[in-house]
């Protein structure tokens, strides 16, 4: 059965604290969501402001393929013709094919802040409606508070629907405005208008703030809705709407209904792609869409995920677009080293003795404070130090490191030392940087590229320092991640210490040690 999907990412998406969508951004995450296949993009509230009057003015040229662009606004004020509304008009004008029109359904709203009478707001439904569907648009009737509404009155929330179906409204939604309903009240209000509207097409609008959104936008569904609106990111007004890219999937391919006239591979792009627009990251635990969400690290898991994928993981990443990720760690066992050395020790077994010397020996580093599941470089040069096969590239002698302040050379405020030995020959080099760390890594890469002149293509992209026990206050532990790159690959090290510097030290010399295994790695194929 084919559902459809609505997207307001740009509309109550837009009311994000937080989020604001310049006209260009709106164009793009439109030509991506038409992309990705959802049938309506709910883009802005034409009567509300210039930006979103501009953006469906630019919007009128734009070719889709999928979707259809929807102008959102109310209904037309209380007592004054339709026409002479300016919201009614500015939404006429933003020349959509179709409307969504948002209309009072809690007989409190209609008294208390519309400061009307039951019977004019069902008037204002109704005018609104069919003056919108005299002029040729397909109108959707968002039944603001509903929910909340048949609560109060049932009977009157009901006859709001009559006066849009009596408008001539094509679907009737009806929202969950303040986020407060459950699951099953949802269900059974749906199933209750679904059988009172035969033949209606009807939708459901759900706000997160019982954090049950996406379960009711389902039950939802399940009653017999057919028309699902949410957002990308979940995000919306306080805590946001339901969340588009967990609802598809779960209809899709556990529901057996059809959401998307597109790819559900894309989904991962699409949430990415829209996140950066919106200038949001995307959670990493997000289900389906998150960096982790098919990430193992018990060793138990990775096991079982090796021998059956479906043992540990409740869909296939790759129907949604996103990967497996195996990661190593103090709760590892010899599953995960095994899949993480296989290109450098392809011959070890579960039963080799190194494999067992390996985990014991990642367990005790990450029992002084180590983490090898981002630092890949660091676990290889380890795993080649326990199984006999590195052969270090160079020899400290000395290192000194320090700063003064104010500086006495402008930014550069600190200066490094260092004396190292290759192959029995000295070098000893120093250098100026605007930290101990940074001087440190200009005088060891100086050093270093009078043997390797490769090394000159290295250099770091990131550095991060984590304490590890804050009870020691500065004399605390730190951990030291860094990443670097040599123009084509990217690695991360790991270095730990009571001294940042000696940290920071570990992980530059992982890194450059890890370059120096490639480049020799490469030599001999
Ligand atoms: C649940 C939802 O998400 S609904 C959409 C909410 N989104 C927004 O509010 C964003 C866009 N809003 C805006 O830009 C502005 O609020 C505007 C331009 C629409 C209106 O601005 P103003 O005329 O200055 O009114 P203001 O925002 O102060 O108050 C809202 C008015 O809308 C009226 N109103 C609220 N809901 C409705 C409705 N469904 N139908 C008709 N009028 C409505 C209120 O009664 C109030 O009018 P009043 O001052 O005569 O009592
Ligand atoms: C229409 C809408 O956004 C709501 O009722 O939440």
């Amino acid at each position: 059965m084919k559902l459809e999907m609505f997207d307001t990412t740009l509309r109550d998406g837009a009311q994000t604290e937080g989020v604001s969508f310049s006209v260009s951004d709106k164009l793009a995450v439109v030509r991506t969501l038409d992309e990705f296949g959802v049938r309506y993009i709910e883009a802005g509230n034409p009567g509300s402001n210039p930006k979103d009057m501009e953006f469906f003015k630019t919007a009128a040229g734009l070719k889709l393929k999928n979707a259809r662009l929807v102008a959102f606004g109310s209904t037309k004020r209380k007592n004054i013709a339709v026409r002479d509304d300016a919201n009614v008009m500015s939404l006429l004008d933003a020349g959509t094919a179709a409307v969504a029109v948002f209309g009072k359904s809690w007989d409190l709203h209609a008294t208390e802040i519309l400061n009307t009478t039951l019977e004019e707001n069902l008037n204002c439904v109704r005018e609104t409606v069919k003056f919108f569907k005299d002029n040729g648009k397909e109108v959707i009737f968002d039944a603001e508070h509903f929910f909340d509404g048949y609560k109060n009155n049932p009977a009157y929330a009901m006859l709001v629907l009559e006066a849009a179906k009596g408008g001539g409204a094509d679907v009737l939604v009806l929202c969950d405005t303040n986020g407060g309903t459950l699951p099953m009240q949802v269900y059974a209000v749906v199933k209750t208008v679904v059988e009172a509207f035969p033949g209606m097409r009807v939708g459901i609008h759900c706000h997160n703030d019982s954090g049950c959104a996406v379960a009711s936008s389902m039950m939802a569904v399940e009653a017999g809705g057919c028309h699902v609106q949410g957002t990308f990111m979940g995000i919306g007004e306080r805590c946001g709407n339901a969340d588009l890219t967990v609802i598809i999937p779960n209809l899709q391919l556990k529901g057996g209904y059809e959401c998307i006239a597109g790819n559900l591979e894309t989904l991962c792009e699409t949430e990415i792609k829209i996140a950066e627009i919106a200038n949001l990251t995307v959670p990493s635990n997000k289900p389906y869409v998150g960096e982790s969400a098919f990430a193992h690290k018990g060793g138990m898991h990775i096991d079982g995920v090796d021998k059956l994928s479906r043992s540990f993981e409740h869909v296939d990443p790759s129907l949604v677009g996103n990967s497996r990720k195996f990661l190593l760690s103090e709760v590892s066992g010899k599953k995960a080293v095994l899949l993480k050395v296989g290109d450098i020790a392809p011959e070890l077994t579960k039963d080799s003795p190194e494999t067992a010397m390996i985990l014991e020996r990642l367990k005790e580093l990450e029992h002084e404070g180590y983490q090898f599941e981002a630092a890949d470089a660091s676990f290889e040069l380890l795993v080649k130090k326990v199984i006999g096969r590195f052969r270090p590239h160079f020899e400290l002698s000395m290192y000194k490191a320090s700063s003064e302040s104010p500086a006495p050379d402008g930014e550069m405020n600190s200066n490094a030392m260092i004396k190292i030995k290759v192959d029995g020959s000295a070098e000893t080099t120093a250098a100026v940087g605007n930290g101990p760390v940074n001087a440190l890594d200009a005088a060891l890469r100086k050093a270093l590229c009078v043997f390797y002149p490769v090394l000159s293509d290295v250099h770091l992209i990131d550095y991060k320092v984590r304490v590890l026990e804050t009870g020691d206050a500065t004399g605390s532990r730190v951990r030291v991640l860094i990443e670097s790159t040599d123009g084509h690959r990217k690695w991360i090290t790991v270095g730990v210490s009571t001294d940042i510097i000696e940290a920071s030290f570990a992980a530059l010399v992982d890194s450059l040690e890890y370059k120096l295994c490639t480049v020799e790695a490469a030599a001999t194929v």
